[in-house]
């Protein structure tokens, strides 16, 4: 019988190697001596030691050839949450995800870590200190949540220790860093816009944001704990910078830095999640004639008016996690990596 060549334990693809978190993992497996396969739909960089396989993850064929020699995955495509397209997400974070497992276990990988979202159990209501064993929502917010569910459920369904294959999620919440193109510029874009003078609610409600290398940290963690024994096979783990904030004081100290005032006027949390529903459904209606992408929408004022933390003690626990980088230092790194966004710039 022919012997399996056994894939370098220092070798890993990153799909979605080309986004926010993914080029910040694939940097930091580089510093740590992996060689790393990206595969994304676009490359957006290069750097010494990665090679890039640009395709679609719903196509096998060109997965199986990023995938040659891999031991570790690391799944973290998605299409942006903004694009609302049901259609798309379905197509990329379901059946890809499916394609995803299934060209792992065809190239003989051993171990695949997947980035979902805390917001797998958010509904849309207070989440205050949310553990793993919470249920998923079970009416999710937008597509993008929905689809995220099955994906996990995909992913950690497909955990098989007698046969080697081994899966854990990692559900980060709020990434923020250098880079990202969320949150920061949709943040100073509606303050352009003279659209950050209000406070959505009494402004009180605790939410986690977390410095991208921290959710880096917790990805290598996992990787580097699974094993055929270990208790994290086939599980979820929140990574948070477990030091939640209040979200309109993030949003204010972000808006401050690059030297743009705070908000300060308040507005009933009822009224304006109203006035976003009723402005969605418009949008709906008029979708055949025309496009529009209103700032509020219900999604968003959802996350700003409600508590949305979680408890990272499991991870703790089970991957020694602790966050390298404060949210203090995360902020200040932040904001100074967006120099080209800065008031009057
Ligand atoms: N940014 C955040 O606050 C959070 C993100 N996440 C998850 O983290 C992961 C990474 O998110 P970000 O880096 O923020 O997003 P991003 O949009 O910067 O990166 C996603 C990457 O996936 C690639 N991609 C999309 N569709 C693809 C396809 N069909 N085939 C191959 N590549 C494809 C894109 O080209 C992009 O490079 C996603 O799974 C997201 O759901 C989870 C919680 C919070
Ligand atoms: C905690 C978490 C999941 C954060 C990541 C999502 C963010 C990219 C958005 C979530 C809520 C958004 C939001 C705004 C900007 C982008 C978000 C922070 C506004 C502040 C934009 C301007 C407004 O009119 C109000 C919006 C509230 C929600």
């Amino acid at each position: 019988m022919a012997t399996r060549i056994r894939p370098s334990s220092k070798r890993c693809a990153v799909i979605g190697g080309s986004g926010f978190l993914g080029r910040h993992l694939v940097e930091k497996l580089v510093d740590r001596g992996y060689s790393v396969s990206v595969f994304d739909i676009r490359q957006s960089y290069e750097l010494p030691g990665v090679s890039f396989h640009q395709g679609d993850l719903c196509d096998k064929q060109a997965l199986l050839s990023a995938l040659e020699d891999v031991s570790l995955v690391f799944h973290c495509a998605s299409p942006a949450p903004a694009s609302d397209d049901r259609l798309l997400f379905e197509r990329v974070n379901i059946k890809g995800t499916q394609t995803v497992i299934q060209a792992c276990i065809d190239a003989g990988v051993q171990k695949l870590v997947l980035t979902s979202s805390a917001s797998v159990v958010f509904e849309g209501t207070d989440v205050k200190n949310g553990k793993e064993d919470l249920p998923y929502a079970k009416r999710p917010i937008d597509y993008y949540t929905q689809t995220k569910i099955e994906q996990e459920k995909l992913v950690l369904k497909a955990c098989d220790q007698q046969k080697g294959f081994l899966t854990v999620a990692i559900r980060p919440h709020g990434i923020f860093g250098p880079r990202d193109p969320q949150l920061v510029p949709t943040l100073v874009d509606a303050a352009r816009q003279g659209k950050m003078k209000f406070i959505i609610g009494d402004g009180t409600n605790l939410v986690d944001f977390t410095y991208v290398e921290n959710v880096v940290h917790g990805h290598i963690l996992a990787a580097e704990c699974l094993r055929a024994d270990s208790p994290i096979c086939g599980k979820p783990y929140h990574i948070t910078n477990d030091e939640p904030v209040r979200f309109w004081d993030f949003m204010s100290e972000i808006l401050v830095g690059l030297g743009y005032a705070a908000p300060r006027f308040h507005l009933p949390y009822g009224l304006v999640y109203g006035i976003a529903l009723l402005l969605w459904l418009l949008t709906w209606i008029l979708r055949p004639f025309m496009s529009f992408k209103p700032t509020f929408t219900p999604m968003r004022v959802a996350l700003a008016g409600t508590y949305h933390y979680y408890s990272c003690e499991r991870a703790k626990e089970h991957l020694g996690y602790k966050p390298v980088v404060s949210l203090k230092e995360g902020i200040k790194r932040t904001v100074e990596s967006y120099p080209q966004l800065r008031r009057g710039a």
